[in-house]
């Protein structure tokens, strides 16, 4: 098939790319001329395992091209993807700017032949609708289908997600659009979900805000962990046991981060208080995840008796989760401000995220090529992000770097008997 996608970012990158390597023929488009310019020179914009040599091999064999013509991608296309951004604006709703912009684009594009207009972005629902009628005011005798195919990928591990999803959902009205759409991702599973777009919307904010939901609950329950002196890491493996719970996202820690849960649980909220109906529990996951990193930085000024001027403390990762270098969101920016707003100097370690991380933190952060540098010397270590390379420090190498034996394990991911049996100061998160 011919595809078009439209927006080269986390989403349309990786999933135009995978599909180019399916054997279809996709031209994928940004308006940013310099990331289209980076691709065609084989070098990624983002930091996704696998990528790179996936889409050097499809671009080699003529399956994979990057445009920042709209038109001509569109005018090739059978199906078009729109894959941008939809951030949060000021009052949590999504920003559908980008997604209208684009729509509007298509519409000037479109020829007589049919084509099926697919949205990948995360959008409120009736969005699909939305795209229709703005392509529609544009050229009223479109031979069109818009429908809702929303994406389900994890950053850093994006191209095996694409590869082997648990299900693809295509929301749609209609039936040659559903058709060629079962038969563009069949080749990936056949776990496929036909239902109309409006709820193809609503199950892309419920599966995350539900993921949300279950970070937030074991944090809380890690939180009274700590009241009663229970280890949440038990806790969590005695409850995910249970088939009907799982053990998936229940890892407790500073909160969750990245470009969709947070943006995503305000949306659906916004969409229910926008026709009004207070969300309870959607207000609850929020309020838990806003506290849960402060509630680590509130921990070490303990250790220090409140006061911790002048302390260098070593931030050991920086990115929203390891294997990506997206900083949307991550929890080390709300704790760097809160310690560097305390008088302690940070000393941070990421290994890719620190370029996009200088973008976003005060200039006053020092960063330092290795986590064995960032503690030496430190008065405290903050583990933000399990990268490997952070983990794998030994109890001996955090024992003999750090000027006082202080470790915040944010992650819970720190084999805490060890470092204890080292002389370590150990504070996980709900651990005893
Ligand atoms: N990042 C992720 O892991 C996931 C994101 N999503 C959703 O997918 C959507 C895209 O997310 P990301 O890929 O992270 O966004 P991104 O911000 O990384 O990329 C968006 C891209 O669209 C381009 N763009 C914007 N307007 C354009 C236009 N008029 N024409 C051509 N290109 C245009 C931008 O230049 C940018 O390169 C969002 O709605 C997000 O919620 C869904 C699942 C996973
Ligand atoms: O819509 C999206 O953008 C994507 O959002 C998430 O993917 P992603 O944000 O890449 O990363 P996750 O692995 O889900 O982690 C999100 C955040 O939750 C945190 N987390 C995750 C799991 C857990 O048990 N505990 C926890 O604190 C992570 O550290 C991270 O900050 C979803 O997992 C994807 O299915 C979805 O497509």
């Amino acid at each position: 098939m011919n595809l078009a996608v439209v927006g080269t970012g986390y989403v349309g990158l990786v999933s135009g790319t995978c599909f180019a390597e399916l054997g279809n023929h996709v031209i994928c488009v940004d308006k940013l001329e310099q990331k289209v310019d980076q691709l065609n020179l084989n070098e990624i914009p983002i930091y996704e395992p696998g990528l790179e040599e996936l889409v050097r091999k499809n671009k080699d064999a003529g399956r994979l091209a990057f445009t920042t013509n709209l038109t001509q991608a569109v005018k090739e296309a059978d199906i078009i993807l729109i894959a941008v951004g939809t951030p949060e604006t000021e009052t949590g709703a999504a920003n559908l700017s980008y997604v209208y912009a684009v729509a509007e684009e298509i519409g000037e594009a479109l020829d007589d032949t049919f084509k099926v207009i697919v949205n990948k972005s995360t959008v409120p629902v009736g969005t699909a609708e939305e795209v229709e009628e703005i392509v529609r005011r544009k050229k009223r005798e479109v031979n069109i289908n818009v429908s809702s195919v929303p994406e389900f990928l994890r950053e850093g591990s994006a191209v095996h997600d694409t590869f082997h999803p648990d299900r693809v959902v295509i929301g749609t009205s209609s039936e040659k659009a559903a058709s060629m759409l079962k038969e563009l991702h069949l080749p990936l599973t056949e776990n496929i979900v036909v239902t109309d777009s409006r709820s193809s919307e609503m199950i892309k904010y419920a599966s995350n805000a539900f993921l949300a939901t279950k970070i937030s609950f074991i944090n809380e329950i890690a939180n009274i962990c700590d009241l009663y002196e229970a280890d949440v890491h038990a806790v969590a493996k005695g409850m995910g046991l249970d088939h009907r719970i799982g053990p998936k996202f229940l890892h407790a820690g500073i909160g969750y981060g990245g470009s969709c849960f947070p943006k995503d649980v305000k949306a659906l909220k916004y969409l229910a208080e926008d026709k009004g109906y207070q969300p309870n529990i959607l207000q609850a996951v929020n309020d838990v995840n806003e506290i849960q990193s402060r509630r680590m930085v509130e921990h070490l000024d303990r250790i220090f008796d409140g006061d911790i001027s002048g302390r260098t403390i070593a931030i050991l990762g920086l990115a929203f989760k390891p294997n990506t270098d997206d900083m949307r969101e991550a929890p080390s920016v709300k704790i760097i401000q809160d310690l560097i707003k305390q008088g302690a100097a940070v000393r941070a370690f990421d290994p890719i995220a620190i370029e996009n991380a200088k973008k976003m933190l005060p200039d006053e952060v020092e960063y330092v090529d290795s986590a064995l540098a960032a503690i030496n010397g430190a008065d405290a270590a903050f583990l933000v992000t399990e990268w490997d390379e952070c983990k794998s420090l030994t109890p001996k190498q955090w024992k003999e770097s750090l000027k006082q034996p202080v470790v915040v394990d944010g992650r819970n991911a720190l084999d805490k008997e060890s470092l204890k049996a080292e002389g370590i100061i150990y504070h996980g998160i709900g651990r005893k």
